[in-house]
Protein backbone atom coordinates (compact mmCIF):
# COMPACT_ATOMS: atom_id res chain seq x y z
CA UNK A 1 0.00 0.00 0.00
CA UNK A 2 1.39 3.48 -0.96
CA UNK A 3 1.25 5.76 1.89
CA UNK A 4 0.47 8.64 -0.55
CA UNK A 5 -2.73 6.71 -2.41
CA UNK A 6 -6.15 7.32 -0.75
CA UNK A 7 -7.90 4.39 -0.28
CA UNK A 8 -11.52 3.66 -0.20
CA UNK A 9 -12.20 0.61 2.00
CA UNK A 10 -15.77 -0.87 2.41
CA UNK A 11 -17.80 -3.84 2.72
CA UNK A 12 -18.96 -4.60 -0.66
CA UNK A 13 -16.72 -2.06 -2.54
CA UNK A 14 -16.12 -4.09 -5.24
CA UNK A 15 -13.86 -2.39 -8.10
CA UNK A 16 -15.83 -0.33 -10.84
CA UNK A 17 -14.29 0.95 -14.21
CA UNK A 18 -14.60 4.24 -13.68
CA UNK A 19 -12.74 4.48 -10.17
CA UNK A 20 -10.01 7.38 -9.75
CA UNK A 21 -6.48 6.25 -10.54
CA UNK A 22 -5.78 7.09 -6.89
CA UNK A 23 -8.12 5.07 -5.52
CA UNK A 24 -7.45 1.57 -4.44
CA UNK A 25 -10.02 -1.04 -3.68
CA UNK A 26 -9.84 -3.13 -0.38
CA UNK A 27 -12.36 -4.57 1.60
CA UNK A 28 -12.82 -4.50 5.60
CA UNK A 29 -14.44 -8.30 6.18
CA UNK A 30 -16.37 -8.83 9.37
CA UNK A 31 -16.49 -5.37 10.53
CA UNK A 32 -18.84 -3.14 11.62
CA UNK A 33 -21.44 -3.48 8.59
CA UNK A 34 -20.94 -7.03 8.18
CA UNK A 35 -21.88 -7.50 11.75
CA UNK A 36 -18.70 -9.28 12.31
CA UNK A 37 -19.70 -9.12 16.15
CA UNK A 38 -22.98 -11.16 15.68
CA UNK A 39 -21.52 -14.14 13.49
CA UNK A 40 -19.98 -17.41 15.14
CA UNK A 41 -16.39 -18.08 14.50
CA UNK A 42 -16.83 -20.72 12.09
CA UNK A 43 -19.47 -18.10 10.04
CA UNK A 44 -16.50 -15.48 10.47
CA UNK A 45 -13.78 -18.10 9.01
CA UNK A 46 -16.21 -19.00 6.09
CA UNK A 47 -16.80 -14.70 5.15
CA UNK A 48 -13.11 -14.12 5.12
CA UNK A 49 -12.26 -17.42 3.32
CA UNK A 50 -14.93 -16.21 0.41
CA UNK A 51 -13.59 -12.81 0.33
CA UNK A 52 -10.57 -13.65 -0.34
CA UNK A 53 -11.23 -16.04 -2.89
CA UNK A 54 -13.63 -13.65 -4.41
CA UNK A 55 -10.96 -10.67 -4.12
CA UNK A 56 -8.14 -12.27 -5.63
CA UNK A 57 -7.04 -9.87 -8.69
CA UNK A 58 -10.33 -7.70 -8.30
CA UNK A 59 -9.30 -6.28 -4.85
CA UNK A 60 -6.00 -4.60 -3.47
CA UNK A 61 -6.53 -5.68 -0.24
CA UNK A 62 -8.42 -8.06 2.04
CA UNK A 63 -8.23 -6.83 5.56
CA UNK A 64 -10.08 -9.12 7.98
CA UNK A 65 -11.63 -7.71 11.29
CA UNK A 66 -10.59 -10.24 14.10
CA UNK A 67 -11.29 -8.40 17.36
CA UNK A 68 -13.68 -10.45 19.90
CA UNK A 69 -14.62 -10.15 23.46
CA UNK A 70 -12.69 -13.85 23.87
CA UNK A 71 -8.98 -12.97 23.33
CA UNK A 72 -8.28 -16.98 22.09
CA UNK A 73 -11.23 -17.03 19.76
CA UNK A 74 -9.54 -13.56 18.28
CA UNK A 75 -6.58 -15.29 18.29
CA UNK A 76 -7.54 -17.87 16.20
CA UNK A 77 -9.20 -15.91 14.16
CA UNK A 78 -5.99 -14.10 13.38
CA UNK A 79 -4.17 -17.46 12.59
CA UNK A 80 -6.68 -18.13 10.32
CA UNK A 81 -6.48 -15.00 8.36
CA UNK A 82 -2.49 -15.47 7.97
CA UNK A 83 -3.27 -18.57 6.43
CA UNK A 84 -5.94 -17.80 3.94
CA UNK A 85 -3.37 -14.79 2.94
CA UNK A 86 -5.04 -11.87 4.24
CA UNK A 87 -3.70 -8.46 3.63
CA UNK A 88 -4.39 -7.14 7.02
CA UNK A 89 -6.12 -7.56 10.33
CA UNK A 90 -8.05 -5.12 11.98
CA UNK A 91 -9.13 -5.49 15.73
CA UNK A 92 -11.40 -3.55 17.79
CA UNK A 93 -10.95 -2.90 21.74
CA UNK A 94 -12.87 -5.09 23.86
CA UNK A 95 -16.29 -3.72 24.67
CA UNK A 96 -17.91 -5.80 27.78
CA UNK A 97 -14.47 -5.62 30.33
CA UNK A 98 -13.22 -2.78 28.71
CA UNK A 99 -9.50 -1.87 29.31
CA UNK A 100 -8.72 0.97 31.48
CA UNK A 101 -5.93 2.80 30.02
CA UNK A 102 -3.30 2.87 26.79
CA UNK A 103 -1.07 -0.12 28.32
CA UNK A 104 -4.02 -2.50 28.73
CA UNK A 105 -5.56 -1.95 25.70
CA UNK A 106 -1.99 -2.58 23.86
CA UNK A 107 -1.51 -6.11 25.86
CA UNK A 108 -4.49 -7.00 24.87
CA UNK A 109 -4.15 -5.99 20.42
CA UNK A 110 -0.71 -7.21 21.17
CA UNK A 111 -1.69 -10.52 21.78
CA UNK A 112 -3.58 -11.29 19.19
CA UNK A 113 -1.17 -9.26 16.46
CA UNK A 114 1.53 -11.99 17.43
CA UNK A 115 -0.61 -14.67 16.14
CA UNK A 116 0.06 -13.22 12.65
CA UNK A 117 3.60 -11.89 12.91
CA UNK A 118 3.75 -11.29 9.05
CA UNK A 119 0.31 -9.87 8.56
CA UNK A 120 0.18 -5.70 8.87
CA UNK A 121 -2.11 -4.97 11.74
CA UNK A 122 -4.74 -1.71 12.33
CA UNK A 123 -6.48 -0.32 14.97
CA UNK A 124 -10.03 -0.10 14.83
CA UNK A 125 -10.92 3.19 16.77
CA UNK A 126 -14.75 2.80 17.16
CA UNK A 127 -15.90 4.80 20.85
CA UNK A 128 -18.95 4.93 19.59
CA UNK A 129 -19.91 1.34 20.00
CA UNK A 130 -17.22 0.12 22.11
CA UNK A 131 -16.82 2.46 24.59
CA UNK A 132 -13.47 2.44 24.83
CA UNK A 133 -12.47 6.30 24.50
CA UNK A 134 -8.77 5.63 25.26
CA UNK A 135 -7.05 8.63 22.66
CA UNK A 136 -5.60 6.88 19.29
CA UNK A 137 -2.74 9.20 20.31
CA UNK A 138 -2.17 7.99 23.39
CA UNK A 139 -2.31 4.48 21.55
CA UNK A 140 0.22 4.86 19.47
CA UNK A 141 3.16 5.90 22.02
CA UNK A 142 5.51 3.39 21.39
CA UNK A 143 3.35 0.80 19.91
CA UNK A 144 5.76 -0.31 16.81
CA UNK A 145 8.01 -1.32 19.84
CA UNK A 146 5.09 -3.38 21.43
CA UNK A 147 3.45 -4.58 18.00
CA UNK A 148 5.98 -4.95 15.09
CA UNK A 149 3.44 -4.89 12.69
CA UNK A 150 1.55 -2.43 13.40
CA UNK A 151 0.15 -0.64 10.67
CA UNK A 152 -2.35 1.54 11.21
CA UNK A 153 -5.49 2.78 12.54
CA UNK A 154 -9.41 2.50 10.89
CA UNK A 155 -10.54 6.19 12.91
CA UNK A 156 -14.31 5.64 13.03
CA UNK A 157 -14.61 8.74 15.29
CA UNK A 158 -15.31 12.58 15.27
CA UNK A 159 -12.52 13.74 17.66
CA UNK A 160 -10.66 15.51 14.79
CA UNK A 161 -7.95 16.68 17.47
CA UNK A 162 -7.41 13.34 18.35
CA UNK A 163 -6.68 11.99 14.48
CA UNK A 164 -4.98 15.71 13.64
CA UNK A 165 -2.40 14.80 16.71
CA UNK A 166 -1.77 11.16 15.42
CA UNK A 167 -0.83 12.58 11.91
CA UNK A 168 1.51 15.41 13.28
CA UNK A 169 3.15 12.86 15.49
CA UNK A 170 3.83 10.53 12.39
CA UNK A 171 6.52 12.47 10.95
CA UNK A 172 7.55 8.90 9.34
CA UNK A 173 4.66 8.71 7.66
CA UNK A 174 4.73 4.97 8.79
CA UNK A 175 1.45 4.42 9.75
CA UNK A 176 -1.94 4.80 6.99
CA UNK A 177 -5.32 6.47 9.04
CA UNK A 178 -8.36 5.18 7.39
CA UNK A 179 -10.83 7.48 8.48
CA UNK A 180 -14.40 6.27 9.36
CA UNK A 181 -17.50 8.97 9.58
CA UNK A 182 -17.90 9.20 5.77
CA UNK A 183 -20.28 12.50 6.25
CA UNK A 184 -17.13 14.18 7.51
CA UNK A 185 -13.90 12.48 5.52
CA UNK A 186 -13.06 15.88 3.75
CA UNK A 187 -12.29 17.64 7.03
CA UNK A 188 -9.93 14.53 7.77
CA UNK A 189 -8.31 14.57 4.46
CA UNK A 190 -8.08 18.18 5.16
CA UNK A 191 -6.01 17.11 8.87
CA UNK A 192 -3.94 14.51 6.64
CA UNK A 193 -5.59 11.29 6.56
CA UNK A 194 -4.87 9.11 4.15
CA UNK A 195 -7.84 6.66 3.39
CA UNK A 196 -11.26 6.18 4.23
CA UNK A 197 -13.26 3.15 5.48
CA UNK A 198 -16.77 3.10 5.58
CA UNK A 199 -20.39 2.19 4.77
CA UNK A 200 -21.36 4.91 2.71
CA UNK A 201 -19.00 3.99 -0.73
CA UNK A 202 -20.94 1.09 -1.25
CA UNK A 203 -23.44 3.22 -2.62
CA UNK A 204 -22.31 6.67 -2.28
CA UNK A 205 -19.05 5.42 -3.77
CA UNK A 206 -18.95 7.39 -7.12
CA UNK A 207 -19.82 10.73 -5.13
CA UNK A 208 -16.88 10.43 -2.99
CA UNK A 209 -14.53 9.56 -5.63
CA UNK A 210 -15.49 12.93 -7.41
CA UNK A 211 -15.03 14.29 -3.84
CA UNK A 212 -11.38 12.99 -3.67
CA UNK A 213 -10.59 14.16 -7.21
CA UNK A 214 -11.85 17.72 -5.97
CA UNK A 215 -9.98 17.59 -2.69
CA UNK A 216 -6.86 16.38 -5.08
CA UNK A 217 -6.80 18.99 -7.51
CA UNK A 218 -7.68 21.47 -5.05
CA UNK A 219 -11.31 22.24 -5.99
CA UNK A 220 -12.51 22.57 -2.00
CA UNK A 221 -15.92 23.94 -3.39
CA UNK A 222 -16.48 20.94 -5.35
CA UNK A 223 -15.24 18.78 -2.97
CA UNK A 224 -17.67 20.32 -0.19
CA UNK A 225 -20.46 19.67 -2.97
CA UNK A 226 -19.90 15.97 -2.99
CA UNK A 227 -19.18 15.90 0.96
CA UNK A 228 -23.00 17.70 1.31
CA UNK A 229 -24.06 14.79 -0.47
CA UNK A 230 -23.17 12.21 1.67
CA UNK A 231 -24.11 14.60 4.39
CA UNK A 232 -27.86 14.72 3.24
CA UNK A 233 -28.61 11.46 2.45
CA UNK A 234 -27.18 10.40 6.10
CA UNK A 235 -28.97 13.40 7.73
CA UNK A 236 -32.20 12.53 5.91
CA UNK A 237 -32.23 8.71 6.86
CA UNK A 238 -30.80 9.54 10.92
CA UNK A 239 -34.25 10.92 11.04
CA UNK A 240 -36.00 7.38 9.84
CA UNK A 241 -33.99 5.56 12.01
CA UNK A 242 -30.77 4.56 10.78
CA UNK A 243 -28.29 2.13 11.44
CA UNK A 244 -26.47 -1.24 10.24
CA UNK A 245 -29.61 -3.06 9.39
CA UNK A 246 -30.98 -0.06 7.06
CA UNK A 247 -27.74 0.53 5.49
CA UNK A 248 -27.83 -3.33 4.16
CA UNK A 249 -31.17 -2.39 2.80
CA UNK A 250 -29.78 0.44 0.91
CA UNK A 251 -26.92 -1.98 0.35
CA UNK A 252 -29.64 -4.16 -1.34
CA UNK A 253 -31.41 -1.90 -3.20
CA UNK A 254 -28.33 -0.11 -4.75
CA UNK A 255 -26.37 -3.51 -5.64
CA UNK A 256 -29.51 -5.43 -6.18
CA UNK A 257 -26.96 -8.11 -4.24
CA UNK A 258 -29.29 -9.53 -0.93
CA UNK A 259 -27.57 -8.64 1.73
CA UNK A 260 -29.77 -10.53 3.76
CA UNK A 261 -32.04 -10.26 7.25
CA UNK A 262 -29.59 -8.26 10.11
CA UNK A 263 -29.16 -10.70 12.96
CA UNK A 264 -31.17 -10.12 16.40
CA UNK A 265 -30.89 -7.99 18.15
CA UNK A 266 -30.62 -5.68 14.75
CA UNK A 267 -33.88 -5.84 12.76
CA UNK A 268 -35.08 -5.44 9.02
CA UNK A 269 -35.85 -1.46 7.59
CA UNK A 270 -39.15 -1.13 7.27
CA UNK A 271 -41.06 -1.45 3.69
CA UNK A 272 -41.38 2.61 4.17
CA UNK A 273 -37.70 3.06 5.28
CA UNK A 274 -36.68 1.49 1.90
CA UNK A 275 -39.04 3.31 -0.30
CA UNK A 276 -38.44 6.61 1.70
CA UNK A 277 -34.52 6.26 1.18
CA UNK A 278 -34.66 4.88 -2.18
CA UNK A 279 -36.12 8.12 -3.08
CA UNK A 280 -33.67 10.28 -1.28
CA UNK A 281 -30.81 8.50 -2.98
CA UNK A 282 -31.97 8.52 -6.20
CA UNK A 283 -32.66 12.77 -5.87
CA UNK A 284 -29.13 12.71 -5.04
CA UNK A 285 -26.73 10.13 -7.40
CA UNK A 286 -29.39 11.23 -10.97
CA UNK A 287 -29.57 14.89 -11.54
CA UNK A 288 -26.05 15.66 -12.88
CA UNK A 289 -25.45 11.94 -14.23
CA UNK A 290 -22.75 10.96 -11.97
C1 LIG B 1 -20.78 3.36 13.15
C2 LIG B 1 -20.56 2.96 11.72
O1 LIG B 1 -21.29 2.15 11.17
N1 LIG B 1 -19.55 3.52 11.10
C3 LIG B 1 -19.22 3.27 9.73
C4 LIG B 1 -17.81 2.89 9.62
O2 LIG B 1 -17.09 2.73 10.55
C5 LIG B 1 -19.45 4.51 8.87
O3 LIG B 1 -19.21 4.17 7.53
C6 LIG B 1 -20.87 5.05 9.06
O4 LIG B 1 -21.78 4.04 8.71
C7 LIG B 1 -21.14 6.27 8.18
O5 LIG B 1 -20.21 7.26 8.46
C8 LIG B 1 -22.54 6.79 8.40
O6 LIG B 1 -22.65 7.37 9.67
C1 LIG C 1 -17.44 0.28 7.31
C2 LIG C 1 -16.53 -0.57 8.05
O1 LIG C 1 -15.36 -0.40 8.06
C3 LIG C 1 -17.08 -1.64 8.81
O2 LIG C 1 -18.13 -2.11 8.45
O3 LIG C 1 -16.46 -2.04 9.79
Amino acid sequence: MSKSSVLIFGKTNACRPGLSKCVRCVETVNGTTGEGLSLNIQERKQLAEEWIHQGKDKLDHVIIHVGALSLPESQELARHAAAIGASGIAVIAPFFFRPANKDELTAFLQKIASEAPEVPFYYYHIPSLTGVKIRVEELLDGIKEQIPTFQGVKFSDTDLLDLAQCINKNEREQFAFLYGVDEQLLSALAIGANGAVGSTYNYLGRKTNLMLQAFAKPDLALARKYQFLTGEFLNFVIKLGFGVAQTKAVMTFVSGIPMGPPRLPLVDASEEFIIKAKAKLDSIIWPDGD
